[in-house]
């Protein structure tokens, strides 16, 4: 069976309010970043699936009948994507010889991959092919990685298998899917996502797929189209965590402290809300420094919120110690535990007072960046459209 090739790629993201409480059914506002993942799919004759991560330095070949030996017996196709198939997880967790339940990266991407490769192709024939990854992303650090994967895996895997169609035209260089595919394509990210989370939210998978800006609860994504334009500078204080523990301790402490928990979640809601609330307002009256005072506040309100749910870290502290030496309000973004941190810049706030911060962070050892947000979710590519040494990288394999 011979697939059609493709280069897709899915935007990163940043929470600005909400991680971990929109997992238990509390609003998020979350936007797209301008920091991608590509994907390049390659049908093959080699009689082989092989996956290039150099992201992750995985590169891993099957044989088609060893992976046609991991298809649960009886299995048809799936057309209700809402779950897990336990039988199709736990042959794959024995083939990886994952016991305790806990994947390491390697095996959280390839599980993933081969997850949504065995669920659409199972139940006909293999197809033979090679599927190359390259992020701009920073790997597990908070701006949504493993959703940008997920979905670049979703749209890849669904064009090669006939579900939806490989939107570009000849003379395009890029091209979007439309309303119908793109929910496809959410559905089937959430479904890598469930693998190397645990108990996802669906909200960074939702950014990745439709991009800009959204609110998000309980599953229903609301996308906001009227916001204003927001200076952020994004930090990557390099400690390493994991979206899938993190979640879980978060649980746990809700289950212990119940009556103690809930009303923080209720308090970041609340947040989210207000948030949302003074950004609809700056799109519609003249932007004041109240509006801003509002934003910071809030930005530190959360912060004290997500350290009480044990998410913090000694570095995000650090981060938002530096930057508020600088009259600046920073708080973790995504799931905390180290990674990354935002840092809302004012209007007026000048390019001096900006440098002198990327300076001391930089110093502490942090990696920092001013960036836009907003910008389109997945997308088809022709090799043009792609940055030339990202280019070489996909095509290298
Ligand atoms: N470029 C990539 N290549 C291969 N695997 C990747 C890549 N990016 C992410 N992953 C997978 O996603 C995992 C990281 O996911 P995790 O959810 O812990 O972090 P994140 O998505 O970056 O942060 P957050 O969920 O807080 O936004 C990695 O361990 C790896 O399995
Ligand atoms: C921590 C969390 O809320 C956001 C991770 O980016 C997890 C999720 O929503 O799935
Ligand atoms: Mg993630």
């Amino acid at each position: 069976m011979q697939v059609k090739d493709c280069i897709v790629s899915a935007p990163g993201k940043a929470i600005l309010h909400g991680e971990h409480a929109v997992v238990h059914g509390k609003v998020a506002l979350a936007v797209c970043l301008n920091l991608r993942t590509y994907l390049r799919l390659k049908a093959t004759t080699t009689g082989k699936v092989c996956i290039n991560l150099p992201n992750i330095d995985t590169f891993l070949c099957w044989d088609l009948s060893e992976l046609k030996r991991l298809i649960p017996y009886s299995y048809g196709k799936r057309e209700e994507v809402k779950l897990l198939d336990a039988e199709l997880v736990r042959r794959l967790r024995d083939f990886f010889g994952v016991t305790n339940g806990n994947l390491d990266t390697c095996n959280m991407a390839t599980l993933s991959f081969l997850y949504i490769y065995l669920s659409l192709f199972g139940p006909g024939e293999l197809p033979s092919l090679t599927v190359s990854v390259w992020s701009e992303l920073p790997t597990g650090a908070g701006l949504g990685s493993s959703a940008a994967y997920s979905v670049c895996l979703a749209a890849a895997l669904l064009c090669a298998s006939g579900a939806i169609p490989t939107p570009l035209k000849e003379w395009d260089h890029t091209a979007k899917w439309c309303q119908e595919d793109l929910e496809q394509i959410n559905s089937w990210a959430f479904q890598g996502e469930m693998i190397i989370h645990g108990n996802p939210s669906g909200v960074d998978n939702a950014v990745g797929t439709w991009g800009g800006m959204l609110r998000f609860l309980a599953g229903k994504i609301i996308p906001l189209s009227r916001v204003p334009l927001l200076r952020i500078l994004l930090t990557n204080t390099k400690v390493p965590r994991s979206t899938k523990v993190l979640v879980a301790r978060v649980k746990d402490k809700i289950n212990k402290f119940p009556s103690i928990m809930t009303p923080v979640l209720d308090s970041v809601d609340a947040v989210s809300c207000t948030c949302e609330k003074v950004l609809s307002e700056m799109t519609s009256k003249p932007i004041t420094g109240e509006h801003y005072n509002i934003l910071e506040e809030l930005i530190d309100i959360n912060q004290h919120h997500l350290n009480v749910m044990g998410v913090g870290h000694p570095a995000l502290d650090t981060l938002c110690q530096v930057t508020l030496a600088r009259g600046l309000h920073s708080k973790l973004t995504g799931a905390g535990g180290g990674g990354c941190g935002i840092t809302l810049l004012r209007p007026e706030t000048d390019s001096f007072v900006v440098q002198g911060t990327i300076q001391d962070l930089q110093d502490r050892g942090f990696d920092c960046w001013e960036t836009s947000i907003g910008g389109p979710g997945v997308q088809q590519h022709s090799p043009l459209s792609i940055k030339e040494d990202i280019l070489e990288i996909l095509n290298h394999y």
